[in-house]
């Protein structure tokens, strides 16, 4: 017995004793379990090369982004964007969408089988301010979501990318800087919820052999998408406000420091963990950072290209809080030793490029 447990703690199945089975579900209305390496759902190596992918929950801040990053890897018609809700025509026009609700296992199971999807990106989740305000809602998603996820994902072989979060740590973490084995302790049921999907997917990994891979995203910035509910959300809506009226009322106090990045460094340092060769992972949940700056910092940055921008403070004290028990630095010391992680875009560039996109915006809508 012993030993049987002992096989499935090593990373690879090295011991000789059987395969790990799957997990009793898998087996639809069969009671046989089916060994891992029974290979079922085998592909030939040219199919191998082709990946074909589906993002969940790809409405949000930055699935859009991924869709249209991967396409260019992988071709338009490869990638399959879902979530619930009713795209906007022009995501629609841009590439395969479909229906896809986590929470419904059959039907994520088809569109898996249906579609011979071989990576899965699962970004469905409610973020920290939105699953303050919902628990039990952010439990169904974040958490039963999540099962599913992982379910499909091993009983069809997939490689299975999960973001996690800065908010995966809490007041008791080593906050300047936060390493990526340290306590975690999160207050928030996000944190929770993440904290859980680190955990299974490492469990799924050692006892299944699935291929699970995990960044923890620090606030992620976005110029053409807007963020979910969470709090680094001030961090995207600052330059929206500071071109189109010139001042902003900030909900975080002007000193809170918090991790963040520009979307682009996201994407790819997302497509690259799920390429790296598996003997370069030593870790399956890797910590990314860029950058990392205060409201009062940001300002100060915007300021140098708007003279005339305002800030003022009304602070949320529920997304206070969570910000104040979070990082405020992040070391990803393991995934730039590891993979090579590197991040591109600091602060000033940061603010230039969203500028930017918002003053061309603002211009284009002026001259309509
Ligand atoms: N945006 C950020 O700053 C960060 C994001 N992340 C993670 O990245 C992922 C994507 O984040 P965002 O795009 O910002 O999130 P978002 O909140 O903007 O989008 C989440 C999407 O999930 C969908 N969804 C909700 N319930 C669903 C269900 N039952 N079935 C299918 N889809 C469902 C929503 O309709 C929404 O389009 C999330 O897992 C988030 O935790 C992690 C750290 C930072
Ligand atoms: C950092 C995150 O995970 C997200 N943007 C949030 O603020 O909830």
């Amino acid at each position: 017995m012993l030993r049987r447990v002992a096989c499935w703690m090593q990373p690879s199945p090295a011991c000789g004793c059987r395969a790990p089975v799957l997990p009793s579900r898998f087996l639809g209305t069969s009671p046989r379990q089916i060994p891992m390496d029974a290979n079922f759902h085998s592909t030939s190596f040219l199919e191998a090369d082709q990946q074909r992918v589906l993002i969940t929950g790809g409405l949000g801040q930055l699935g859009v982004g991924l869709a249209n990053f991967l396409r260019k890897r992988f071709g338009k018609d490869n990638v399959i964007l879902s979530d619930i809700r009713k795209p906007p025509e022009h995501v629609f026009l841009s590439g395969p969408f479909i229906y896809s609700d986590i929470l419904d296992y059959k039907n994520l199971r088809e569109i898996v089988v249906n579609n011979r999807i071989t990576w899965l990106f699962h970004y469905s989740a409610l973020l920290s301010a939105v699953g303050e305000a919902n628990v039990s809602l952010a439990r169904a998603v974040n958490i039963t979501g999540l099962h599913n996820v992982l379910d499909v994902a091993a009983e069809h072989g997939l490689r299975l990318f999960v973001p996690s979060t800065i908010g995966a740590f809490g007041p008791t973490s080593p906050r300047n800087p936060t390493p990526d084995l340290c306590i975690q302790r999160p207050r928030t049921i996000y944190g929770v919820s993440k904290v859980h999907a680190e955990l299974m997917g490492e469990y799924y990994y050692y006892r299944y052999g699935l291929d699970f891979r995990c960044l923890r995203y620090p606030g992620i910035i976005s110029a053409d998408s807007q963020p979910g509910g969470g709090t680094t959300d001030y961090a995207v809506q600052i330059f929206h406000e500071a071109v189109k009226n010139g001042r902003f009322e900030c909900n975080l106090k002007p000193d809170t420091r918090l991790p963040m990045m520009y979307i682009d460094d996201c994407l790819r340092a997302t497509l690259e963990v799920m390429e790296a060769p598996a003997e370069s992972l030593s870790m399956r949940t890797y910590n990314i950072n860029a950058m990392s700056f205060t409201p009062a910092e940001l300002a100060q940055e915007v300021l140098k290209h708007v003279p005339e921008f305002q800030v003022t403070y009304n602070v949320d004290p529920v997304r206070q809080a969570i910000a104040d028990s979070w990082p405020m630095n992040f070391d990803d010391s393991n995934a730039r030793k590891d993979w090579g992680w590197k991040h591109d875009i600091d602060l000033p560039e940061l603010v230039t490029t969203m500028l930017n996109f918002h003053g061309s915006e603002n211009r284009v809508a002026q001259a309509n």
